[in-house]
């Protein structure tokens, strides 16, 4: 039986969410230990069907919730000439869905590669970054691009939208905790509130704050690549603060923040599109980072993973 498959995975960012949507750098890692697969077979139906955590069905049934995927398949199907393909799509995926880890775009990134593959057809990268953000647009409302560029690439990325990211190779010694409020994250509502909150007649104070945010992401470039990594830390504290008076926290968001830093981390930060979904903390050491781990799974984290930063040197 003919057959193919796409993968993805998931990323975080560490600096920049929300004020990348409005040309502010961000600096983001590729996160390996979340991942998606695309698995396309023929369709015994003659029709095409998706299976997926959400759904099992056909095509033009499919939920609300999985247009930016349903725009996907269009989108792949048109530029390959198979409008009317028979295919099974399955999407197995580790990376968890609705909490800043990218998993929108990680599925739209896995299920075009799969899509092109089965039909032998060749994929550039900025064809695939194309499809994906077309998808993205309907996940997001205003993606930036970072989420389709970081779930495709294994490597760190200096991202500003609408320029060529910039690879960084960082520098240091630390090791970040990522855990997981286990409450789904809302980043479509959360780009629109700020989105509404820039546009009111006193939105300036708000552009002022994004303009911080791009600052202190230069700042983070320095640190992160100089071995600073109490410097980093303070920089992430400081812009979850900014992040919070734009409202993209959550009661759980800042719970998991404020225990992190009383266990000892550097600094601490909500990581994605927020409004629920998952944080960060830096810690200096892997003892460290477990002790802070530890606690944060003690007081409701759902999930909690070590990414050593130096094995992105
Ligand atoms: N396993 C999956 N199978 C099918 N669709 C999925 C899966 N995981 C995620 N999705 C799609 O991605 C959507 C979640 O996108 P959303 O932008 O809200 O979160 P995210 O991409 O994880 O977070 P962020 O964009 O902040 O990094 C889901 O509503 C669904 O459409
Ligand atoms: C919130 C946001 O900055 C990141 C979501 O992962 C939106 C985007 O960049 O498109």
């Amino acid at each position: 039986m003919k057959k193919s498959e796409g993968y993805a995975h998931g990323k975080i960012i560490l600096i920049g969410e929300h004020a990348v949507v409005y040309g502010q750098p961000s600096i983001a890692l590729p996160f390996p230990a979340t991942q998606i697969r695309a698995t396309i077979t023929p369709s015994e139906m003659n029709n095409l069907t998706i299976e997926c955590m959400f759904y099992k069905g056909l095509l033009n049934d499919m939920p609300e919730l999985l247009d930016s995927l349903k725009k996907v398949i269009e989108v792949s199907l048109k530029r390959l000439n198979q409008p009317n393909a028979f295919l099974h799509i399955k999407i197995e995926s580790t990376i968890p869905a609705e909490r800043g880890m990218g998993s929108s775009a990680a599925v739209s990134v896995a299920t075009t590669r799969a899509l092109f593959d089965y039909y032998k057809q060749k994929l550039s990268r900025e064809e695939l970054l194309d499809i994906v953000n077309i998808a993205e647009i309907i996940a997001h409302g205003n993606p930036s691009g970072l989420d389709a560029l970081m779930t495709s690439s294994s490597q760190p990325y200096y991202f500003i939208k609408n320029q060529t990211p910039e690879l960084i190779q960082p520098n240091l010694d630390a090791v970040l905790i990522v855990a997981d409020t286990g409450v789904t994250g809302q980043t479509k509502k959360v780009v629109q509130q700020i989105a509404t909150k820039l546009n009111q007649t006193d939105g300036s104070h708000y552009q002022e704050m994004m303009t911080t945010i791009g600052e202190l992401v230069k700042k983070s470039r320095l640190a992160l690549t100089h071995n600073q990594a109490e410097e980093l830390g303070a920089l992430l504290t400081n812009t979850h603060s900014l992040l919070s008076q734009l409202g993209a926290t959550s009661p759980e968001l800042e719970q998991l923040v404020t225990c992190a830093l009383a266990s000892g981390a550097l600094g601490a930060k909500l990581t994605g599109g927020g409004g629920g979904g998952c944080m960060i903390a830096l810690a200096k050491n892997t003892t460290e980072a477990k002790h802070i781990a530890q606690n944060l799974t003690q007081i409701g984290a759902k999930s909690t993973w070590l990414y050593e930063m130096s094995d992105l040197s």
